[in-house]
């Protein structure tokens, strides 16, 4: 698969047409694949603005551990505001920078939720639209993704089983496999069979919660990222597709409620500000953390907001920033004092000769340890069957007061959503078909990663009063401000311990508890550890432009158009009304291409009015 640069990309504002029949705002995961789809026609015009810059760089291609690209000038620089629950620490906002956004510095876990997750969001409709559901995603999961089975070799040494009536094979964004594993993550794997209620789903794409393998977005041929910048740009060779990069969208401009371009200006240089008008749609792909930004520095969101930053409320939309969502995760560490399976993960630092054979083989053959990312396997387990405290949890969060968790000034509609999300979520503690447990496998002598996969806390993302338009936004994720969040996650630790010390398959390895302790044991030093150790981010923001009814605090409706105004979709992560337990790349993708064929079939869409009176921005 080439990976040429060749689709258009313009190296000045300058270059940009007065017009295009979309213009779509961030060229990352989304913004890419809704690009890509559009233009295949060689008709369609698109132009995408993207904040960050092209790149080559091989820390973003590099495969070897997963978070090569962490340490890489890629990122956005924002922190949260101090959190309340976690002792007031701030915590970085890790968003990509880039061309391809998240999906060029993610970790590459390749990874669906449950059936119950898609479901639920259909449900908050009602129920009544198929479109919602996993049956109805499963085609643009398909359609997103291309599966590449792993060898022979290394599915028979490890015992892998995939199924690939779960996945498709057309997409230029691929789900590969290393060639090579550590036989530890089997024996890790196995030890879950120590524990009655535990699923061993045949691949991770069916949407069933369980212990499994899953892929890497990785060319199973170059062995390097696959992204959205490698699928759905590189190689692309189209005149009607064009892409802008290091360039700032500043505002979507409305005339009346109907959106018809945006203005953006250079990142670095100079601040003249450019206008290029939408001839069908504005589509706003800037992701979790600055699509609500924009919709509000446009004057639509909470009026409460706008009115505290001067900005004129154009629609009055009280769910925009809020609803905010990320998966939080919890450093826990044990270290297996007997582990006897080698070669480990560890031996890379501590054996020469494994060390030396490892370069070898992935520079000859691109295999071996350096073809791995964060691993391959993992733990996705619901909460009835980690913790003995699942009914007296679920009971609890269905009769909470879910007003008192919220922010005072909540509107009535966001917090009527948080209920209908809570009541959903009160459910699914009790269902063995949703995850709320993730730990990943890493087939070494150190183990234990927690991810909480369904938070009860919101957040907000809201512009920055003091300067909305030069500062970022003001991120809160309100972490553990839902108390019934510590209950959660220190069950799913106290299962980790369980699964590491009280497991006669893996009593042999010795597991030592380094992090919190084996002292810690009440639900009050369970509430301090966490308090201190926790990150509310796993890197997956969503929630903050919600696909919700109206009336539940949603921002855009099922075909992803903002309540209230024309010509104007969000595709992104933002749209997620609640996160589905799992990493959000692969849902980012499937939404990216079922919105894309809405798009398509839609014409222009939108639900605003375009007033002859109304005040038309950036000229007619
Ligand atoms: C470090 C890290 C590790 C992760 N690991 C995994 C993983 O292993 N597996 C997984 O499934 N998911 C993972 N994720 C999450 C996943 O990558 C994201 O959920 C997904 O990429 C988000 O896609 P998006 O389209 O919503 O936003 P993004 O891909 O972030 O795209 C938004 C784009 O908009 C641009 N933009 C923002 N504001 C403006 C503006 N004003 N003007 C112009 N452009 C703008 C941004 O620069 C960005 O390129 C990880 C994310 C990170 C950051």
């Amino acid at each position: 698969h080439p990976q040429r640069l060749t689709a258009t990309i313009l190296s000045r504002q300058g270059d940009v047409r007065q017009s295009y029949d979309y213009v779509i705002v961030g060229g990352g995961t989304a913004g890419l694949t809704v690009a890509d789809r559009l233009t295949e026609d060689g008709k369609t015009t698109v132009l995408v603005i993207e904040h960050g810059p092209l790149s080559d760089s091989s820390d973003i291609s590099t495969i070897d551990g997963g978070f090569f690209g962490m340490g890489s000038p890629f990122f956005y620089n924002i922190d949260s505001v101090p959190q309340v629950h976690l002792n007031n620490r701030t915590t970085p906002v890790r968003i990509g920078d880039v061309v391809g956004g998240g999906s060029a510095v993610n970790a590459m876990m390749t990874i669906r939720g449950t059936v119950e997750d898609y479901d639920r969001w259909g449900s908050f409709f009602g129920g009544k639209n198929p479109a919602w559901t996993f049956k109805g995603l499963l085609p643009y999961f398909k359609r997103a993704v291309n599966f590449v089975p792993p060898a022979v070799a290394v599915t028979d040494a490890s015992k892998i089983t995939y199924d690939t009536s779960y996945w498709g094979n057309s997409s230029r964004v691929y789900a590969g496999w290393p060639s090579w594993q550590y036989p530890g993550t089997t024996a890790q794997l196995n030890a879950f069979k120590s524990f009655p209620g535990i699923e061993f789903p045949t691949d991770s794409g069916a949407g069933e919660t369980g212990v499994y393998w899953y892929p890497t977005f990785m060319d199973p041929v170059t062995v390097t990222r696959s992204y959205a910048k490698t699928g759905h740009y590189g190689g692309i060779n189209r005149s009607n597709y064009h892409l802008i990069t290091e360039s700032k969208v500043t505002k979507i401009l409305l005339c009346g409620t109907t959106a018809t371009g945006v203005s953006f200006t250079a990142v670095n240089g100079s601040s003249n500000v450019t206008v290029v008008k939408a001839d069908k749609e504005v589509i706003l792909s800037a992701g979790g953390i600055h699509s609500p930004q924009l919709l509000q520095l446009s004057g639509i969101g909470p009026r409460k907001i706008l009115a505290a930053a001067n900005i004129t409320t154009r629609v009055d939309l009280p769910g925009v920033g809020q609803n905010f969502q990320d998966h939080p995760m919890l450093y826990a560490t044990w270290t297996y004092k007997n582990f006897s399976i080698h070669p480990s993960p560890e031996d890379r630092y501590t054996n020469a000769t494994f060390a030396a054979w490892a370069d070898t083989a992935f520079a000859v053959n691109k295999t071996g340890p350096l073809a791995i990312a964060t691993g391959n396997a993992g733990a996705w387990l619901p909460f009835s069957v980690v913790s003995p405290r699942a009914a007296a949890l679920s009971a609890a969060l269905q009769s909470q007061n879910h007003t008192s968790v919220l922010p005072p000034d909540t509107h009535h509609s966001v917090a009527a959503g948080y209920a209908a999300q809570m009541a959903s979520l009160a459910t699914a503690l009790l269902s063995t078909k949703t995850s709320f447990y993730n730990m990943a496998l890493t087939g070494g002598e150190t183990n234990g990663l927690i991810v909480n996969l369904h938070p009860l806390s919101r957040g907000t993302v809201n512009i920055d009063p003091v300067d909305p338009h030069g500062k970022e936004p003001v991120v809160d994720y309100r972490a553990l401000s839902n108390p019934l969040d510590v209950s959660v996650i220190s069950d799913i630790y106290r299962f980790a311990r369980r699964y590491h010390t009280e497991n006669p398959l893996t009593a042999a390895w010795g597991a030592v508890e380094e992090l919190p302790g084996a002292n810690v044991t009440t639900d009050e030093q369970w509430r301090e550890y966490i308090a201190e150790a926790i990150s509310p981010s796993l890197f997956h923001p969503a929630g903050t432009c919600a696909m919700l009814p109206r009336e539940l605090g949603g921002v855009v409706d099922e075909e992803l158009r903002v309540y209230g105004v024309g010509r104007l979709r969000v595709v992104d992560a933002s749209v997620f009304p609640t996160l589905p337990g799992a990493n959000t790349c692969q849902t980012v993708y499937a939404v990216a291409e079922k919105a894309a064929e809405m798009i398509r079939a839609g014409g222009s869409g939108g639900s605003g009015e375009r007033e002859k009176e109304g005040v038309c921005e950036g000229g007619e």
